[in-house]
């Protein structure tokens, strides 16, 4: 039964638990189905013309385990185990549910999901995580000598997926190339960035985990690089919230302007992971160790003017006025000699390339560990099954 789901629908983790609870029609009668009822449901199912979605699928698998072997009598899977330890736990789930009220759910359940009830279920599709064709969630815009980046996935509070980390260093190469003299960050929508989308590493089958994570390390390595390398102004426009690395990475920009709505957020411990974006060494230059510490070992969020104290922040403007003033602030900054720029930024932060290099390495190697912690997954699993939010 379980690998005939499995093989016929194959969900994925995020598949799994990014449905929400369906309604379930059980009866409530004293009816008790019998063998033969239970036969005929599953003969209903393969006949099914219609995916019910993967918790339906998991109610499915675990009435079924429990009508014919009882309560879940199987050792928990491992925690990167994750198709097995959803079904695991939706099997332990049933407690001590006798195998007749099971069999009979179980009828009940199948019977809801024949084809004259298929219209009403209350199954999502679920939500693409990837661009979309025609959408853009990194936009590019190049104007009065200024390279807009801009953050463009609103509705996921502008995260960042695997191939908009890409499609950053490729804009930032041709940025350090291209006419403009200064280029600036910027978010659409109310934040200005919710940090790494955190489904990069929840929907991966998990026998390619570990290297999911080793991936994810080279191009985490090779998006900080693109920053430290970056030969000109870089600077970063804070419209709303920012979390975890786009917050980190305000270390190796020149000047970072905040509206006043924005927050500041690197909630890596409750993440199970740790410190990326060369912060680990930046953010004690910046701002001394113990507010340092504050911020990346125990997730102290600020509002801007708290880092606007504590010198993440350049300045920082009231809502109402903020894109007004800093647009035309930069401007005007724009128009300054661009060699003149390139060159006195070359002078602030060549000395410490090199080890800002290392730096990235070690954060990179250090976070690849992170990702396979127990910790992590734990943290990664509550987020996609929204048991918790930051
Ligand atoms: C390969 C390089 C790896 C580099 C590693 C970097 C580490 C980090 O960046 S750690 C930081 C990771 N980010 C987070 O932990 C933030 C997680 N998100 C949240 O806690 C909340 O979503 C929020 C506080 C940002 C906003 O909460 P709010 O209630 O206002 O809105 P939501 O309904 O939660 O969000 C709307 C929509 O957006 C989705 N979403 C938001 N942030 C993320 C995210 N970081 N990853 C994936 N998806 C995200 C959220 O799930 C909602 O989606 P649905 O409408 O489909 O439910």
């Amino acid at each position: 039964m379980a690998g005939r789901l499995t093989r016929r629908w194959s969900p994925s983790l995020l598949q799994v638990l990014r449905f929400p609870v369906v309604q379930l029609h059980m009866s409530r009668t004293a009816m008790r189905a019998s063998e033969k009822d239970f036969e005929n449901a599953r003969n209903q199912l393969k006949l099914l013309t219609k995916d019910p979605g993967n918790e339906v699928k998991l109610k499915l698998y675990a009435l079924y385990k429990q009508a014919t072997e009882g309560p879940c009598n199987t050792p928990k899977p491992s925690m990167l185990d994750f198709i097995n330890k959803a079904k695991w736990d939706a099997w332990n789930a049933l407690g001590s549910l006798p195998k007749e009220t099971a069999r009979q759910n179980y009828v009940d359940l199948v019977s809801s999901l024949s084809p004259s009830s298929e219209s009403s279920s209350q199954v999502k599709p679920a939500a693409a995580n990837e661009k979309q064709p025609g959408s853009e969630n990194i936009i590019v815009t190049s104007q009065d000598g200024i390279t807009k980046i801009m953050f463009n996935r609103p509705t996921k509070k502008n995260a960042i997926t695997t191939s908009m980390y890409k499609e950053i260093i490729h804009a930032l190469k041709a940025a350090s190339t291209d006419n403009s003299a200064i280029t600036v960050f910027t978010g659409n929508g109310d934040y200005y960035s919710s940090g790494n989308d955190l489904t990069n590493f929840t929907d991966v089958p998990p026998n390619s985990i570990e290297e999911t994570a080793k991936n994810a390390s080279i191009l985490l390595r090779e998006f900080v690089d693109a920053f430290i390398d970056f030969p000109k102004p870089l600077v970063a426009v804070i419209n709303g919230p920012a979390v975890g690395i786009v917050v980190t990475l305000l270390g190796l920009f020149d000047v970072v302007y905040a509206s006043d709505k924005a927050t500041f957020h690197t909630p890596f411990s409750e993440l199970g992971q740790s410190p990326e974006g060369c912060a680990s060494y930046t953010f004690p230059k910046i701002m001394g160790p113990a507010k340092a510490a504050e911020m990346l070992i125990f997730g102290k969020k600020l509002t801007a003017g708290e880092a606007c104290a504590r010198g993440l922040v350049t300045e920082v403007f009231p809502e109402s006025t903020f894109q007004k003033e800093v647009w035309t602030r930069l401007k005007a900054y724009a128009k300054l000699p661009t060699n003149s720029l390139r060159i006195s930024k070359e002078l602030i932060r060549s000395n410490e390339k090199e080890k800002l290099h290392a730096v990235n390495a070690e954060e990179s190697t250090v976070l690849q560990g992170r990702w396979l912690s127990e910790e992590c997954m734990n943290a990664l699993m509550n987020f996609v099954s929204r048991k918790s939010k930051l």
